[in-house]
């Protein structure tokens, strides 16, 4: 089973670090040890290093030092890598201590960079975390020479040239087969040129105290640890009441999908709030849920009106519900009263200009795709994606009682000072209907506890692996609805 994964910037990936070293007294060496180690073992998983002609290109840094006490390591295994590596006189104190500890070995130093064009497998430690600036001149030459070779590349910690904070190319990066992250994810490894820049990631235990982390990935493995139980003696009151609100006579669709999602995702009771004109359609589609029909007015709720919302404890509103005035309205009434709610779709735009509706005792949960998300903060579209974590952050500090789900190939979640990251991209979902979906696994997950954290991070992932097995371009939104309980039942053994 895989493990728990965690998420950092540079920034905050260096004083865990730090924090390793001073506070918990474990010394470097030990963590660029464990380094080695794990990064051999996993380098073993995905490619046989057996015959092969390897170089490990290393810099002047400490992730220069994990290149070297690879070597070293694989030597144990009569593996005998051939070295790149830095003036020994720009060796940081670390990496000077591993390149003491091969003076013993006769391995081969690659003196010209034309000759690392003939290695089958690079293992590439040149720049880690500690990349402060744009490569050029002899550095830049190594990297553009490896990237030609056509070798198998491994990344240590991560792709040479891409800043961990930012993933920004920092003039030239490696392009890399595997990378490596050491201890936890660097957010650069998601946005901007970071997020092309490897096939593949994975991270590994380097001796950091885990309890030192709390921003994290989401897998199969935390979701099993925060899933709600379902005790057998329960009722339905134990798993609250619902209401949702939505639906308007060109989409009436939305509701119908959230609705179903929600219902298969465990709520109590579910109420369905929706326009008049589109109750006869609705109600034919669905039995489980009741319906509290409303007053309509050219497709779409009436202005005007004050639902009543004591009864219920859980409201979701939006899918379907198209830009309109009465969408306004009826927003910001869910938002005055005392209910956990769940914003979604066109409820978003409705705080567009009503920001200060957000800043509510009680929790409120958005689900904003990108466009979306520029409703809610001063941010242009573009500048989200080449910076969506700290947009999320930002809006979650300034939103305390706010659970952001930012929504798209990649999903983030912030809370208060928390970050969470859902990197399953999975393109059976980029389809009109799939965010109605989330919104109703989110409702009924929160029907299940008063930890909405966790049901927003269970829920995000319920949605992102409910898709049936086809091809990508044919799923429907009913029939990833239908896969919802094969995906409970996967978390729950
Ligand atoms: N003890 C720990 O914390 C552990 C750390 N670990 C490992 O260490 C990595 C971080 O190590 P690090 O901090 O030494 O930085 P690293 O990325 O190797 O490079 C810094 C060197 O590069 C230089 N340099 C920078 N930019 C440059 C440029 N554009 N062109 C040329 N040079 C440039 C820079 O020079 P300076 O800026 O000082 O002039 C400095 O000499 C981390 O990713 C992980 O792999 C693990 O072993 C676990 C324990
Ligand atoms: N390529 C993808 N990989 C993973 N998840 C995706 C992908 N495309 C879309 N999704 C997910 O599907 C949902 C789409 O939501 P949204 O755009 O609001 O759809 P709609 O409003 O049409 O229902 C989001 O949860 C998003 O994360
Ligand atoms: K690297």
């Amino acid at each position: 089973m895989k493990k728990i994964e965690y998420l950092q910037t540079g920034q905050t990936a260096r004083l865990l670090d730090h924090k390793t070293i001073e506070e918990y007294k474990i010394p470097s060496l030990i963590l660029m040890e464990h380094a080695a180690i794990e990064s051999i073992r996993e380098i073993k998983n995905h490619i046989c290093m057996n015959q092969k002609k390897i170089c490990i290109a290393c810099g002047p840094g400490n992730n220069g030092g994990d290149g070297l006490a690879i070597a070293r390591n694989l030597i144990k295994e009569n593996i005998y890598p051939s070295l790149l590596i830095p003036k020994i006189e720009k060796m940081s104190k670390d990496e000077k201590i591993q390149w003491d500890s091969l003076s013993c070995f006769d391995l081969e130093i690659v003196t010209d960079i034309n000759d690392l064009k003939h290695f089958d497998i690079c293992i590439d430690c040149l720049f880690g975390n500690g990349l402060s600036r744009d490569i050029t001149g002899y550095y830049q030459n190594v990297i553009e020479t490896i990237n030609q070779s056509g070798s198998y590349v491994i990344s240590i910690d991560i792709p040479s040239g891409i800043h961990a904070t930012t993933g920004k190319s920092m003039n030239c990066h490696i392009v890399s087969d595997l990378t490596i992250a050491l201890d936890c994810y660097k957010e650069g490894l998601f946005i901007n040129d970071g997020l092309t820049a490897s096939k593949k990631c994975i991270s590994v235990d380097i001796g950091i105290p885990h309890d030192l982390h709390s921003n994290f990935m989401i897998n199969e493995t935390l979701v099993k640890q925060y899933l709600p139980p379902r005790p057998s003696h329960s009722h339905k009151g134990t798993y609250k009441k619902a209401l949702m609100i939505g639906g308007s006579q060109s989409m009436h669709g939305a509701l119908y999908y959230s609705a179903k999602a929600c219902y298969r995702s465990g709520i109590g009771t579910l109420t369905c709030m929706i326009p008049e004109c589109i109750y006869p359609i609705f109600a034919s589609k669905i039995s489980f849920a009741m319906n509290k029909v409303m007053p309509c007015e050219n497709g779409y709720f009436k202005e005007g009106i004050v639902p009543d919302l004591q009864p219920y404890s859980l409201i979701s509103i939006g899918n379907g519900m198209s830009l309109n005035k009465s969408t306004i309205q009826m927003v910001q009434h869910v938002l005055h009263s005392d209910k956990t709610v769940i914003l979604d779709a066109d409820a978003l735009w409705a705080c567009k200009d009503h920001k200060e509706w957000l800043n509510r005792k009680e929790t409120t949960i958005l689900l904003p795709h990108i466009k979306e998300m520029t409703y809610l903060c001063d941010a242009s579209i573009s500048q989200i994606l080449s910076n969506p974590f700290e947009i999320v952050k930002d809006f979650c500090r300034n939103h305390p009682n706010c659970i952001l789900v930012l929504k798209s190939s990649l999903s983030i979640i912030g809370y208060k000072d928390k970050i969470y990251l859902l990197n399953q991209p999975n393109s059976a979902l980029a389809k009109g209907g799939s965010g109605d979906i989330l919104c109703g696994i989110v409702t009924g997950l929160c029907g299940q506890t008063n930890d909405y954290e966790k049901a927003v991070v269970c829920a995000t992932y319920i949605h992102n692996q409910s898709v049936p097995n086809l091809d990508a371009a044919c799923c429907l939104p009913d029939e990833c609805i239908d896969t919802i309980p094969e995906i409970f039942k996967k978390l729950r053994t």
